[in-house]
């Protein structure tokens, strides 16, 4: 039997760390983490994930801000909004929830926040510093990943990580931090051939496709790390359920361990959003007492 690597358990320790992170923070700089959800329209998947983000934040220690837009905002008011938020001095993460109702240009609002505030590492910048190893707030989801990864294998230096997907989102950064960890990193996608052979060989597969049950366990190596991040609503016997990626009950035999869905990746990516909030946090702090002393340095000692 796989062993099962609990989202909702881990990520309830992911939070009690940033709690305690943001208590001092508070206590020695008397600053409180603040995070601003914007969420246009009436998605209602999208309205469940905007209130774990709050309850998640009140948990943590952490100050919301909620903005709520109609279904019909135009481009120009959700530029407004970011941009108040982006000159805000007391908002310290800013998340657009995705996806957008489709008269606004995703891209285009990703690059309007401020990098420094960019608690989802959508922004060019994030992605770019990503890429190029360089310190970055790291997209919540594949941070997630990472975390469960560890909880496994010490050390992935030269594990063949195999990413099936290559959203922005997910496969993308994904497929770097595997990198960065040393990893040999496949990603797979609908042009490629032969996905399945290629999943055999891996040491991890990450499946981010949004694919219901797509990885069987004649995908699987035997001994391998399954992490699913997948969320798909399907429909058995006339009601409703929730399935990965992975079809768990025919892989969790072959695998050394597997996330399940619900209770995986879904609630560390909400946790990661609380560490990113904490981390953004202390870099605007450093960065404010960095030009204070730009503009106000020590006096020099007079030579005499
Ligand atoms: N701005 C962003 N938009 C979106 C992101 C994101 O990271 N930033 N990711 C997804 C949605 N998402 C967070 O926003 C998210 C999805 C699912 C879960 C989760 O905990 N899922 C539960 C099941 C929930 C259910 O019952 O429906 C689970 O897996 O156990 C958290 C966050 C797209 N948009
Ligand atoms: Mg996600």
């Amino acid at each position: 039997m796989a062993r099962l690597i609990d989202g909702k358990q881990l990520s309830a320790q992911v939070l009690v760390e940033v709690a305690t992170e943001v208590q001092q923070l508070k206590a020695e700089h008397g600053i409180t983490p603040a995070l601003a959800v914007v969420l246009v329209g009436d998605d209602p998947a999208s309205q469940v994930y905007v209130r774990n983000k709050v309850l998640r934040a009140e948990e943590a220690g952490i100050r919301s801000i909620e903005h709520r837009l109609e279904a019909d905002t135009d481009q120009q008011t959700l530029n407004a909004v970011v941009d108040q938020l982006n000159k805000d001095p007391e908002v310290h993460g800013i998340l657009v929830q995705l996806p957008l109702p489709k008269q606004l240009d995703e891209a285009q609002i990703i690059a309007a926040i401020n990098p420094a505030k960019d608690v989802d590492g959508f922004h060019p910048l994030s992605v770019g510093a990503l890429a190029s190893g360089q310190p970055s707030l790291v997209p919540c989801t594949p941070l997630g990943c990472m975390i469960m990864l560890q909880q496994i294998h010490n050390d992935l230096s030269g594990k063949h990580a195999v990413v099936i997907g290559r959203s922005n989102i997910v496969g993308k950064p994904m497929a770097a931090l595997l990198l960065q960890a040393n990893c040999t990193v496949t990603t797979v996608h609908s042009h490629t051939q032969n996905i399945e052979a290629l999943c055999r060989q891996a040491d991890i597969v990450v499946a981010a496709v949004g694919r219901p049950e797509l990885v069987k366990a004649d995908w699987i190596k035997t001994g391998a790390t399954v992490i699913d991040v997948g969320i798909n609503a399907v429909e058995v016997d006339g009601r409703r359920k929730l399935v990965g990626d992975v079809d768990f009950a025919s892989v969790e035999p072959v695998a050394e361990a597997i996330t399940p869905v619900p209770g995986g990746v879904g609630p560390m990516t909400i946790a990661c959003l609380m560490k990113n909030t904490l981390t953004a946090a202390r870099a605007q702090l450093a960065s404010v007492a960095s030009k204070d002393i730009e503009s106000n340095p020590e006096p020099t000692a007079a030579v005499g």
